[in-house]
């Protein structure tokens, strides 16, 4: 398929195959993400924003359609191959293990290390500078399991950004983290989409974070996907119908969320 886009969806159905038959989540997805940008998934608890970006990852398989990662359906790319476009930051627990964090943060060049993941002078630049971008240089030496879980999470983010992919997608990444933290985290993913020409794709359910800082949206609701800028995403008013009770509301003029009552 020739398309500039880093991410594409054709015709895309998510959701679970049961015994019983699928469960769709959403369907009828077709979509085009361009490298440079930053753009928020936001959606109603449940809506599908998971399921969502494990299917556009290709860890879960779509119900029906395809996904294309730099023109490429995901289905005949290696694992090295998508490690090398595609970069994930996912909310799971890691596995138990008794890696240090320096360690951790170099699993994000196994894309480009030898078969037994020797480590050369070029890996050990983008390791440390990631743990630099996001503050967490002072933790090298510390095993993981002895982290809290805002610091963690960095540790996970920098294993991505060790990666150096043009796409970086991340589930919720600001959960564990104060006020403070998220808005770093949310600058420094808007440098690497802005200077460093990536694309960001992020879910999250922080409204004004996102409103603020997104070039672009992609909202979850009532089993579709809509994908838009915020005029064209107002104008049509797909803000309004984001949430789907009274309990909140989308203004306009300020563009911003408000509670409903
Ligand atoms: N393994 C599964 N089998 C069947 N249904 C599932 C499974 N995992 C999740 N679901 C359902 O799929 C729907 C979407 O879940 P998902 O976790 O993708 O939503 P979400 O938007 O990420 O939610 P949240 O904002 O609460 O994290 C929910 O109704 C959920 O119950």
């Amino acid at each position: 398929m020739k398309t500039n886009a880093i991410l594409s969806a054709r015709n895309l159905s998510i959701g679970y195959k049961k015994k019983s038959g699928d469960v769709v989540i959403a369907q009828q997805i077709n979509l085009e993400l361009q490298p440079g940008k930053l753009i928020s998934l936001l959606g109603a608890n449940g809506s599908g924003k998971s399921t969502l970006l494990r299917t556009l990852t290709g860890i879960q398989p779509a119900i029906d359609g395809s996904v294309f990662l730099n023109g490429a359906d995901i289905a005949s790319l290696s694992a090295r191959q998508k490690a090398t476009l595609l970069s994930l930051v996912l909310t799971d627990d890691l596995p138990p293990s008794d890696l240090s964090v320096f360690e951790l943060v170099a699993l994000g060049r196994q894309p480009y290390t030898n078969w037994i993941g020797t480590l050369s002078d070029s890996d050990t630049s983008p390791i440390e500078s990631a743990m630099e971008s996001v503050g967490i240089s002072y933790l090298a030496n510390r095993k993981y399991y002895e982290l809290s879980s805002g610091q963690l999470q960095k540790v996970l983010i920098a294993r991505a950004l060790a990666q150096d992919t043009p796409l970086l997608i991340l589930d919720e990444p600001s959960t564990h983290l104060d006020f403070l933290h998220r808005a770093e985290l949310y600058r420094l993913l808007k440098k690497l989409a802005h200077d460093y020409h990536k694309c960001i794709l992020f879910s999250t359910h922080e409204l004004d974070m996102a409103l603020q800082l997104s070039d672009e949206f992609l909202l979850l609701t009532d089993r579709k996907l809509v994908h838009g800028g915020i005029d064209q995403l107002i104008e049509n008013g797909s803000f309004d119908t984001l949430f789907p009770s009274g309990s909140v509301r989308f203004d306009r003029e300020n563009r911003r969320f408000y509670f409903g009552w």
